[in-house]
């Protein structure tokens, strides 16, 4: 009908005049689809600009994300609103604010929010059905699976593999140290933490520290570089993928790089299998969870083993480097801290024989408040996302007077950055000051005041596991080696990159490292 009223018009107007009037048809419809959503919720409303919505820097990825939601957190806080309704293109989304709403959507209520509203294609790229993906019921029984694979024991029959990529860390950083130029820490520990998760969860020698340019840390790169089209659908369109993929042939992970991954687990398990290998690795724990699907329903299907060794990966390697980056940086420009963390090494190694042992890592208290405040300044995720899987009843009150209720399918963002920085909790926001995580000083903040992992059933699994990484490198660096930030640098204080998934920081990491 609306094609028979273009053609109609045709004769009387011409084609620039009627796309005029289409577009102008356009805004009007959004007009009236979105103008009230908010308001007639009762909610403060940030609608923005039509087709890009409240933020268009947030579309165009021409600014940090976790400062623009800075910007919307602080209003809604100097205003007492509880949440902010905002549009993302034209997808309303909620961004919750005060700590009561943060707790009902991330624990008390998480019935209603489990999904995060990602897209995925389990039939035509099955690595795409990993834990962070999926949704509903299928999302709870494989984390209620997956969940025993990361407990404390199973950590520390771990960690002989990952001290194995600390060795190989020691002999790299001897190497640049005596070259005496500044260090790309963020890329050097990069290649740190793909070789730990490589062998951890692919259960191979990625030798990423020993060849920057090896296979899998080529591979590991792609993995996260999305194109345009790819952003586009993670970000703004999830729900349009299997549509735009019944048309056309549109990947979420580029067909070679998803191969790579899952040949590379797949080789591995059959290896094992027929050699009976035994190395207590994630591949090993999900080789137990195929096995057990032979014989009962509590197993997971082969098809998806793949994608939860790529997912370990995914969320494990530049997570943990960007941090471990980002500590190093810090500790170069704050002397006194990397003073009082390296004494902490150097008083709790010997009691361990003078290994870093998974026992003497869980001794390190100080190095764990230095971490902490670390996530707290840049952490991984600059915002968080859920998405009401059924109706929920909102603390706010719409125009007929009756409770605001929030449709099925609406994302809420937890601006993690912005709560972090949030000077209510902590007194100079800016500043990189580890005594933030003292006992006492913890004790004093709201629950959902500090949440680099996240929060609720849906938090971080490999939290263990990266903490136990983290340590191990740290441990070895800073018992060998002294950090100085480099002469002229002018990265400091850290700005940050516009378009990165995981937060990253302008310039990378580079440091002087200097032999003790
Ligand atoms: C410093 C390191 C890391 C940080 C800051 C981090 C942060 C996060 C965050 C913020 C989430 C979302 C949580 C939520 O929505 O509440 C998440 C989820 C996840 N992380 Fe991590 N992560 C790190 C390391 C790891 C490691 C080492 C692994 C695996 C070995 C891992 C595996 C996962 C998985 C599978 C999920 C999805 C969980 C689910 O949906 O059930 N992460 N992570």
């Amino acid at each position: 009908m609306v094609l028979s009223a273009v053609a109609g018009l045709l004769p009387v107007m011409g084609v620039f005049e009627v796309l005029v009037a289409v577009l102008g048809l356009l805004v009007v419809r959004y007009y009236l689809r979105t103008a009230n959503f908010w308001t007639s919720r009762g909610v403060l409303s940030k609608n923005g600009v039509p087709i890009l919505g409240s933020s268009p820097s947030f579309i165009l990825q021409s600014e940090f994300r976790g400062t623009i939601m800075q910007r919307f957190y602080t209003e809604a806080r100097a205003k007492g609103a509880p949440c902010v309704g905002l549009f993302v293109g034209s997808q309303p989304v909620l961004l919750a604010v005060d700590q009561d709403l943060l707790r009902s959507v991330l624990v008390k209520d998480f019935s209603h929010f489990m999904d995060r509203g990602m897209p995925f294609d389990r039939h035509n790229e099955p690595l795409t059905a990993n834990l962070f993906n999926i949704e509903g019921q299928e999302w709870r029984t494989l984390r209620h699976k997956l969940t025993p694979t990361f407990t404390s024991g199973k950590m520390r029959n771990m960690f002989p593999l990952v001290q194995a990529c600390a060795d190989e860390l020691t002999a790299v950083l001897a190497a640049e140290a005596a070259a005496g130029r500044p260090v790309e820490m963020f890329e050097l520990l990069a290649r740190f933490t793909t070789d730990i998760i490589g062998s951890c969860a692919f259960g191979i020698q990625a030798n990423a520290l020993k060849d920057p340019n090896s296979e899998f840390r080529a591979m590991g790169k792609r993995a996260f570089d999305m194109n345009i089209l790819q952003t586009f659908f993670n970000m703004v369109m999830p729900r349009a993928v299997p549509y735009v993929k019944m048309v056309f042939p549109v990947r979420l992970i580029d067909k070679d790089v998803a191969d790579f991954f899952t040949s590379t687990f797949e080789e591995n398990v059959k290896y094992r299998e027929k050699n009976k290998v035994l190395r207590h690795d994630f591949v090993d724990l999900l080789m137990q969870l195929k096995n057990k699907s032979n014989a009962d329903t509590e197993g997971i299907d082969a098809d998806i083993l793949p994608a939860q060794a790529f997912v370990f990966f995914l969320a494990g390697f530049e997570t943990s480097s960007s941090t471990l980056g980002n500590v190093m940086t810090e500790l170069a420009y704050n002397q006194d801290v990397q003073d009082k963390v390296r004494a902490e090494v150097q008083r709790v190694l010997p009691k361990h024989g003078g290994d870093i042992s998974y026992e003497a890592l869980s001794e390190l208290t100080y190095m764990e408040q230095v971490i902490d405040e670390t996530m707290r300044l840049y952490p991984a995720a600059s915002n968080m996302v859920r998405m009401t899987n059924d109706d929920y009843v909102l603390p706010t009150t719409g125009a007929d007077g009756k409770p605001a209720v929030l449709p099925k399918g609406v994302k809420v963002i937890i601006p993690i950055f912005a709560i972090h920085r949030d000077p209510e909790f902590y007194p100079e926001p800016d500043k990189f000051n580890p005594d933030n995580f003292s006992e006492e000083a913890k004790a004093g903040r709201p629950n959902y005041a500090f949440m680099p992992f996240g929060e609720g059933p849906r938090v971080c699994i490999g939290l263990r596991f990266a903490m136990m990484q983290m340590k191990s490198g740290l441990a070895t660096i800073l018992r060998a080696y002294r950090v100085l930030p480099v002469e002229g640098d002018k990265h400091y204080p850290q700005t940050f990159e516009k378009r990165t998934f995981v937060t990253k920081t302008v310039g990378g990491n580079k440091v002087m490292l200097r032999a003790l």
